[in-house]
């Protein structure tokens, strides 16, 4: 049965990989922008939202990421990093988000004169404060923060740094983004390697708009616990027209250790990762098994959101609320949050939340007839 909309809505979802400067609504970067009388490249709400999603449409991702000069623009004080923040949780939790890991580069938040620490403790403010607030509203969600170095910059040993500093308090790992062709993942070694002697949990954007060696570097050489995007491991197999596959080394090294694989459908699409969501690799990576989980990405330059990658996905493969629990159970098996919070998150909201949704359909199946 394909899930509603409604059902989808519903659906208790876990989110790994959507980034904070990606994510903002349209309104607040207006109104932010209009504060320090930063100049946009649109007026209104709607052209905004259009121009971003419509730049971000643009097949490579060095110009996908040149729209995020507009957002991080904007956010170069401790107010607007917090109200940012706050909203981030607010929307996610309103999309039925339970739990999610958001991700950004604090180096790119101090041209205004914040320092790093200033940058973090607004952050984790503003996600406090969108904690509370999405509990008064009955839709509870916890925000987990990932500091992300920028791989063309060479601050990530200092990043990782402050991701150690701040572990008890909101932040839950590292990672690297940026463009990836030209920037492997070994140039950040010291961080990665300082990372793993301090038991501190990282995730490497690999295999978006570069290759296997690139992934192959991220988990080989650098050790990462997931792969952001990692969607090119598909290189590293072959599929017979009677759908059987035959796996490379690395991909079956992949799947084999459970490599969790932060896909991001809408915004591959966008980059030109993939053509389109029913050719894109997730289907082929959740029937070979890999650990495959759900995620937005950018939410403002990909148009998207939790729910409507659930929809791309059932429209493309049909998948019904049992993959989708699989997915999200998968996505809280590879959080970077201690072990006994995360199955508590799966044993007592994540499971009886797709119970109760398969228990309305059974109720509604016996209602019908007589109605
Ligand atoms: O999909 C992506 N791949 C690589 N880098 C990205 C992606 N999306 C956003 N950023 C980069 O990450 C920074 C911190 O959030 C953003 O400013 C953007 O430059
Ligand atoms: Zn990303």
């Amino acid at each position: 049965m394909t899930p509603t909309q409604d059902e989808i809505a519903t659906a208790p979802k876990v989110l790994l990989h959507d980034h904070l400067d990606g994510g903002l609504r349209p309104e607040t970067v207006l109104e932010l922008a209009a504060d320090v009388g930063y100049e946009l490249p649109a007026g209104d709400a709607e052209s905004l939202r259009s121009w971003f999603v419509d730049s971000a449409y643009s097949g490579s991702l060095e110009r996908y990421l040149e729209t995020f000069a507009h957002t991080v623009g904007i956010m170069q004080t401790r107010e607007a990093l917090t109200r940012v923040a706050a909203e981030c949780a607010e929307d996610l939790a309103a999309d039925g988000v339970v739990y999610a890991e958001v991700k950004y580069a604090p180096e790119l938040h101090v041209a205004g004169g914040l320092n790093l620490e200033e940058v973090v403790e607004a952050v984790e403010a503003g996600f406090r404060l969108g904690e509370s607030r999405a509990a008064a509203a009955g839709r509870p969600i916890r925000v987990g923060s990932l500091l992300a170095a920028m791989r063309q910059a060479a601050r990530s040993r200092e990043i990782a740094e402050l991701v150690v500093e701040h572990r008890d308090a909101g932040v839950v790992g590292f990672d690297i983004a940026g463009a990836e062709a030209g920037f492997p993942p070994t140039r950040h070694l010291d961080a990665f390697e300082f990372l793993q002697r301090e038991n501190a949990h990282f995730t490497i954007h690999a295999g978006e708009a570069f290759g296997l060696p690139s992934i192959w570097e991220a988990l080989q050489w650098c050790g990462a616990d997931r792969l952001g995007h990692g969607v090119r491991i598909v290189d590293d197999m072959t599929v017979a027209a009677d759908g059987t596959a035959t796996l490379g080394r690395l991909a079956a090294y992949v799947r084999d250790k459970r490599v969790p694989l932060e896909l991001c459908p809408s915004s591959n699409i966008q980059t030109g990762a993939a053509d389109s969501i029913a050719e894109h690799p997730f289907g082929l990576l959740a029937r070979l098994r890999f650990r495959v989980t759900v995620n937005t990405d950018n939410r403002l330059m990909s148009g998207t959101s939790m729910s409507h990658e659930f929809a791309l996905l059932t429209d493309a493969f049909g998948y019904d609320l049992d993959d989708f629990q699989w997915f999200t159970v998968n996505a809280l098996k590879s959080a970077f949050i201690p072990f006994d919070q995360r199955l508590a998150l799966i044993n007592d909201v994540v499971k009886p939340g797709y119970a109760a949704l398969n228990a309305n359909r059974a109720f509604a199946h016996v209602r019908a007839p007589s109605s």
